[in-house]
């Protein structure tokens, strides 16, 4: 059963679980389909997955506040692991264009019935209720286990028989008239995006994608969050913000390049990157809005003067870490609040970034390019920025990818740039990658 958080006890008993992999986990728990999610960290050393929801919490206009106020009125009694909330927020409250979301809310967040973590090598499962937890519960979850232990799964990339670019004749042209915007001082930066619609001869299965991903993308955040009928999934790059134990790390993240076929011709794709003033000009803006947000929530901060690059399988990017000290009172869902979007998925001035984006975008970007993942109750959790992204729907999937606009973008290499974004989604999708 779901119910607000208003009032609640959550109820927690961990048990030690042993020969059983995230992956079989999420890909077992066929009777909860449509309240699955799961998450692992760019570093790999935190994997949790969470299946059924007895808890699901929402949120409207102040949604990241809303939200941290429901969790903190839970009380909580735990035996020995926390309980995750997980979930993610839309990219833009204000954007009221028809998509392909259906119903997905504004805000989703969950807690899992059974909330399964992977931390090294040890491996846990909560089980959690908003009623105390009964011999029959615990039975009901040891059988639950020893049939994940022994079911078959079978994943195989789904076949695709159409593969369309809906907006790409709209998307080539709000490049050039967003360039002429930024040209004439309207805004400094804009990212815009756009949408690859595929089809496939069966029902795509979460399960295969996140298996996929979790082998061809070893450094990314790998993630995914179901609603009903509708999967949202992805690998990214990006760290919006982590806490642990009062201390906040982010990473400004923008600035792309493709990877190289050989060692040497990377090492030359990297120094070009590193060295191109229209992408140190979309990196420079993000640096600069996320120093300033650690400043105003952190009593001590450090930011590197220079990028680094970060390498995934298909792209390269200028990268600069920056971690600081909480300030006593401070948040991880305060920080998510004031750093989403960055200018690495918004723009600059952020308001007017978005004005322009809500004209010129012909898609609604629902939840991609916005914070998705976790937090416990001690303060410490991570958000990803969910990016390289896909929502997959029965036969169909749907992947976003958008790039950082500046004076001097060009129409054509910025759809150049989002093809090589879309490549990690559209290869765990079985897609055609002329390789
Ligand atoms: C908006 C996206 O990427 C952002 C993150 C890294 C690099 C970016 C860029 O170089 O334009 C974008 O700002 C996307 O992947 O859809
Ligand atoms: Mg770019």
């Amino acid at each position: 059963m779901q119910q607000n958080a208003s009032d609640v006890t959550l109820y927690v008993t961990t048990m030690e679980v042993t020969t059983i992999t995230p992956l079989q986990f999420f890909s077992a728990s066929d009777m909860y389909k449509g309240q699955r999610y799961f998450w692992q960290n760019r570093e790999a050393t935190l994997t949790i997955v969470g299946v059924g929801n007895v808890l699901t919490l929402t949120g409207t206009d102040n949604r990241f506040n809303e939200i941290e106020k429901q969790w903190k009125a839970i009380h909580i009694h735990a035996n020995q692991e926390q309980p995750i909330l997980f979930g993610g927020v839309t990219f833009d409250q204000l954007n009221d264009k028809k998509s392909e979301w259906g119903d997905f809310p504004q805000a989703l967040f969950v807690v899992a019935k059974y909330q399964f973590i992977q931390k090294g090598q040890q491996c846990f499962m909560n089980i959690q209720s908003t009623s105390p937890i009964t011999a029959k519960d615990q039975a009901e979850a040891e059988a639950f286990l020893a049939a994940i232990k022994t079911a078959t799964i079978t994943l195989e990339k789904p076949k695709m028989i159409a593969y369309t670019e809906p907006e790409k004749e709209a998307y080539l042209q709000a490049v050039k008239e967003v360039t002429t915007r930024i040209r004439n001082k309207e805004a400094d930066k804009v990212v815009l995006a756009r949408t690859l619609a595929l089809q496939f001869e069966n029902q795509v299965q979460p399960a295969q994608l996140i298996s996929d991903l979790l082998k061809e993308q070893p450094d990314c955040y790998i993630y995914g969050l179901e609603f009903g009928q509708r999967f949202f999934t992805g690998a990214s790059p990006e760290r919006l913000v982590h806490v642990a134990k009062h201390h906040a790390y982010s990473a400004c993240v923008a600035g792309s390049i493709k990877r190289g076929v050989t060692a040497a011709e990377d090492e030359v794709l990297g120094y070009t990157l590193l060295h191109d003033d229209k992408n140190g000009g979309e990196h420079q803006h993000v640096v600069d809005m996320i120093a300033d947000t650690f400043k105003a929530h952190c009593t001590t901060y450090k930011v590197p003067k220079q990028p680094q690059l970060l390498k995934s399988r298909d792209i390269q990017h200028l990268y600069t870490p920056v971690e600081g000290v909480l300030k006593a009172q401070k948040t991880i869902l305060q920080l998510a609040k004031d750093l989403h979007p960055t200018p690495a998925l918004g723009g600059v001035p952020r308001n007017k970034a978005m004005a322009i984006i809500r004209q010129h975008e012909a898609m609604n970007r629902e939840m991609y390019a916005s914070p998705i993942g976790w937090l416990d109750t001690t303060g410490d959790g991570e958000f990803a920025v969910a990016l390289r992204c896909a929502l997959i729907h029965d036969k169909q999937a749907y992947l976003y990818a958008g790039g950082g606009i500046v004076a001097d973008s060009e129409p054509q290499s910025e759809y150049e740039e989002t093809l090589v974004k879309f490549r990690p989604m559209l290869r765990a999708l079985g897609g055609d990658l002329h390789e």
